[in-house]
């Protein structure tokens, strides 16, 4: 059955942000994206949530541009996003569920080889400071010496979000972003979402758990087996 989740409403005159129309993906023999749609407007955010298997990660791969859909589009302010798979990719950061740290290299050098490496930015190019201040908005300054390799689950998350933050792009795409993150952590992480927000980011996230974003809009995907929490037995 196919889906759909609006944000806020938008001018009719103006094109959403992100909008994604009837999207189809197979994985393997199985249909795990129907006809999935959404809408989101400049600032908006978008939680996707389901069941494990429902196809929450595969949606935000589509729409980073890093799967192909088998049908169906993505658009961004109103334009084919992935026509330009280079001007796509500037204005994403995508947060995969592998933090991705060079664990040779400290924390600050993992940061700024993905600035030199030019990753992501339709807005203003990060400088020096951005990368201290990434540092600091996910509390990483006592450990910005430190090898990636001797950080655990939660500093590796923090260290990812600051990347996400030093991407400068105007659309956040994020699986589980609050994975392995403790309270002060989230709280971090609620502070820099709604910063992104208040300057027109757009935020897609998926979670099983709830996170520091208010004002979004929800998507379910139902996925093969979808049992409300209340329907199971130690509920
Ligand atoms: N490489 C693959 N080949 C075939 N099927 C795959 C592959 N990777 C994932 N799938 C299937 O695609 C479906 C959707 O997976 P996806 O990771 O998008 O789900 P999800 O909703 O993000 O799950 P979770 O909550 O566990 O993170 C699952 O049924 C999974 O088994």
């Amino acid at each position: 059955m196919p889906l759909s989740g609006t944000s806020t409403p938008v001018p009719p005159s103006s094109a959403p942000a992100l909008q994604a129309d009837a999207l189809c993906v197979f994985r393997g023999d199985r249909l795990v994206l129907d006809g999935v749609s959404l809408t989101l407007a400049a600032g908006g955010a978008l939680l996707l949530t389901g069941p494990n298997g429902a196809g929450k990660s595969t949606l935000l791969r589509v729409l980073a541009g890093l799967r192909r859909a088998d049908s169906g589009a993505v658009l961004w302010q109103g334009a084919p996003a992935l026509a330009d798979p280079a001007a796509h990719a500037a204005r994403v950061a995508y947060l995969g569920h592998q933090d991705a740290l060079k664990p040779g290299l400290s924390v600050r050098e993992n940061l700024a080889l993905f600035v030199s490496a030019g990753r992501g930015g339709d807005r203003a190019r990060p400088e020096g400071d951005s990368l201290e201040a990434a540092l600091t908005a996910m509390d990483l300054l006592p450990l910005a010496d430190l090898p990636a390799r001797l950080l655990s689950a939660g500093q590796k998350r923090r260290t990812a979000l600051a990347r996400v933050l030093l991407a400068q792009a105007s659309l956040w795409l994020l699986d589980e972003p609050s994975l392995g993150l403790d309270s002060a952590a989230i709280a971090l992480l609620g502070t820099a979402l709604a910063q992104h927000r208040a300057q027109g980011g757009l935020v897609v996230a998926t979670t099983h758990v709830p996170l520091p974003l208010p004002d979004t809009t929800t998507l379910r995907l139902p996925g093969a087996a979808d049992t409300p929490l209340e329907d199971t037995p130690w509920a």
